[in-house]
């Protein structure tokens, strides 16, 4: 099995598949603020003993920014652009639920390319909780499936993927640092066979690997 890379700066423009592209820095600092708080927020409501007024003053608070932010709402599908340092360009989903800086549901991940691949180092609060005290499984699936996913687009491969398997080698804890590492093993045609893991410690709690199927952008 050969690695057929193509230099990342060839990676295809989201625009060819008709999504909408928000440069990086057309988005307002305020947004990634907001990100951050609410992101905080969705952990506070998950932990909270506030009292009843307490809480009914927040749900009404909470019901009135939704509204205020629901007036002007963007496309789903929108891809975010920023430039890379050797001067190719990067795309990200803004949206995306494990990595995208618009949501505040996503850890976020901040994925950097190595020399084989890519790497992260994260931490995940208590609304990523599974088993008592634990990620879960299904979070640290979604974390392997963007590792995996980004180190193929690393390689200048973009894809969907086709599929994932995960081995669950130890619990990977809440509240502690972690480190995500994933990279490409062989590509044929358009498949691209990927792997990665997750580390506590420098202890393996989860690895994966993946068949993504690269896409073809549309003639
Ligand atoms: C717009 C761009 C901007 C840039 C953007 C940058 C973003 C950079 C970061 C991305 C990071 C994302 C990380 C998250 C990634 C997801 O979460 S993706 C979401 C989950 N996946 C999906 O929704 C995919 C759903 N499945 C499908 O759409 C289709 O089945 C697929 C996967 C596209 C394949 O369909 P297809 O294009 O018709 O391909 P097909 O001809 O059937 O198969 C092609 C090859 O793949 C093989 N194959 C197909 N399915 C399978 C399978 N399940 N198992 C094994 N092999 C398979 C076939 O056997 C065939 O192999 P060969 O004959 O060449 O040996």
């Amino acid at each position: 099995m050969s690695v057929d890379a193509q230099p990342v700066s060839e990676l295809p423009d989201p625009r060819n598949f008709g999504l909408p592209v928000v440069a990086e820095d057309e988005l307002p600092e305020e947004l990634r603020t907001l990100v951050a708080r609410v992101h905080d927020l969705v952990d506070a409501v998950a932990h909270t003993e506030a009292d009843t007024s307490e809480l009914a003053r927040a749900s009404a608070a909470v019901h009135e920014l939704t509204e205020r932010l629901n007036v002007k709402r963007r496309d789903v599908g929108a891809m975010l652009e920023r430039p890379r340092a050797d001067g190719g360009t990067d795309y990200q989903t803004l949206t995306n639920v494990v990595s995208g800086v618009s949501n505040p549901a996503a850890v976020p991940l901040v994925l950097e390319e190595t020399e084989d691949g890519v790497r992260s180092e994260f931490t995940l609060n208590g609304t990523y909780q599974g088993p008592p005290g634990l990620v879960h499984g299904g979070w640290i699936a979604a974390l392997l499936d963007q590792a995996l996913g980004s180190a193929s687009a690393a390689a200048g491969m973009v894809g969907l993927t086709a599929n994932l398997d995960v081995n669950y080698r130890n619990p990977t804890p809440l509240n502690a640092p972690l480190e995500i590492t994933a990279r490409v093993t062989g590509a044929e045609r358009r498949k691209v066979h990927v792997s990665g893991e997750i580390r506590h410690n420098g202890e393996v709690t989860a690895e994966g690997t993946a068949i993504m199927v690269r896409l073809v952008a549309p003639s």
